[in-house]
């Protein structure tokens, strides 16, 4: 477990955040513009010193009387732009902080250069210099090389926000597949909501200076009480397993929660776990099993709360199963919720369309 807690002021801005992180998978600091994420990573790196107190695993980095000098910190830094050395290779690059890390260890490297090479798809510009890299290929680079350096914590500050959308696109698999493949803890600083949904295992939700709630992500997702559950566009980031591949007609068919679910497309290993990704507004509800209709999924659950979301409509947090399941909310209209006569505690058919689905590899905690 990282514990992390820092208090004090810098200028006019005084920060007092406290969070917890596992050492493993993407706790994702998110929040607006100016509350502290940056200062936090900073903090944990040793960049800036603030009083507080700072454990990683067994190790204490920091308290009353103890402050490891950031070099001696065993950590992998990404920034918003990439910061290779211009007169050295791709390769180069690389094993800049690879060869250090090795010099000494007696013990194997967590993660080796082919691996690396492979996971991040870098054989294709080994021997290219970081002035012929796109955007996109140079935070790759970037990437490998603090993985290489065999970092224990790995720190990412917006290291997707200086690319352009087709960029991102391109760059976002790449982080996928690593999540799985990492057994050390990533820290990402980001203020973008879809790449919390695509990379975070946990959030700690940050607004001036402080912390506002942290746990995993879906919990904070579709919590009524945080902003996230009222916003247009909300969604749940579920954990599935996938079953198999309909043979019909392709469909990958997913465990979720003991229910099937059918998407039009998915990593088809059996067995590995996806996040699935549901839009509020994608969700419909019934109170009989629905018959004759052109939605595939249709799954159970009870209606946990209803919060009004502007004069017209309502977000409902429905629990999977007889409640005991993952959460995800419904956006509907005012209309419907009186029509129907819903109220929490009522158990409903929820209802979403297969082809509005979309599953992507690395799992969240369930
Ligand atoms: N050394 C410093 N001296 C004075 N003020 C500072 C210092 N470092 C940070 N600040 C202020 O602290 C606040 C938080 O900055 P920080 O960069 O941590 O925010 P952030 O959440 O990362 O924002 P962004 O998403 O825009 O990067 C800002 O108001 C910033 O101006």
């Amino acid at each position: 477990m990282i514990e992390a807690r820092f208090r004090g002021a810098l200028g006019g801005f005084t920060l007092d955040a406290a969070f917890r992180a596992p050492m493993r998978g993407v706790t994702a600091l998110f929040g607006p513009s100016g509350c502290g994420k940056t200062t936090v990573l900073r903090c944990i790196a040793g960049l800036q010193k603030l009083d507080g107190r700072l454990s990683v695993g067994e190790a204490v980095w920091q308290d009353e009387r103890h402050f490891l000098a950031p070099h001696r910190r065993p950590i992998g830094y990404v920034f918003q732009e990439a910061s290779l050395f211009a007169h050295r290779s791709v390769r180069g690059n690389l094993l800049y902080g690879y060869d250090r890390a090795m010099r000494g260890r007696s013990e194997p490297p967590a993660i080796g250069f082919e691996e690396v090479c492979d996971l991040l798809g870098l054989d294709r510009l080994i021997d290219r210099a970081p002035r012929h890299l796109s955007g996109g290929e140079r935070q790759r680079v970037s990437l490998g090389r603090a993985l290489l350096s065999q970092p224990r914590l790995l720190l990412m500050d917006e290291p997707l926000s200086a690319l352009d959308a087709m960029a991102k696109a391109e760059i976002l698999p790449y982080f996928e597949r690593l999540h799985a493949r990492l057994n050390l803890p990533i820290l990402l600083v980001t203020h973008d909501i879809t790449e919390v949904e695509r990379l975070a295992d946990r959030l700690v939700l940050m607004r001036a200076g402080r912390v506002e709630a942290e746990g995993p992500l879906n919990d904070l997702l579709t919590d009524p009480a945080l902003p996230f559950a009222r916003t247009r566009g909300t969604a749940a980031v579920l954990s599935a397993r996938v079953a198999g591949r309909e043979a019909s007609d392709g469909l990958v068919r997913l465990d979720l929660d003991g229910q099937p679910v059918l998407v039009a497309a998915a990593p088809i290993h059996p067995g590995a776990l996806v996040r699935l990704r549901i839009a509020a507004s994608d969700v419909s509800l019934a109170l009989d099993q629905p018959s004759r209709s052109t939605i595939l999924n249709v799954l159970r659950a009870r209606i946990e709360t209803i919060t009004d979301a502007g004069e017209t409509e309502a977000v409902i947090t429905l629990a999977l199963g007889a409640g005991e399941g993952q959460r995800l909310p419904a956006r509907i209209t005012r209309r419907s919720l009186a029509a129907l006569q819903l109220a929490p505690g009522m158990d409903v058919y929820v209802q979403v369309k297969g082809a509005s689905l979309s599953a992507s590899p690395g799992a969240v905690e369930p």
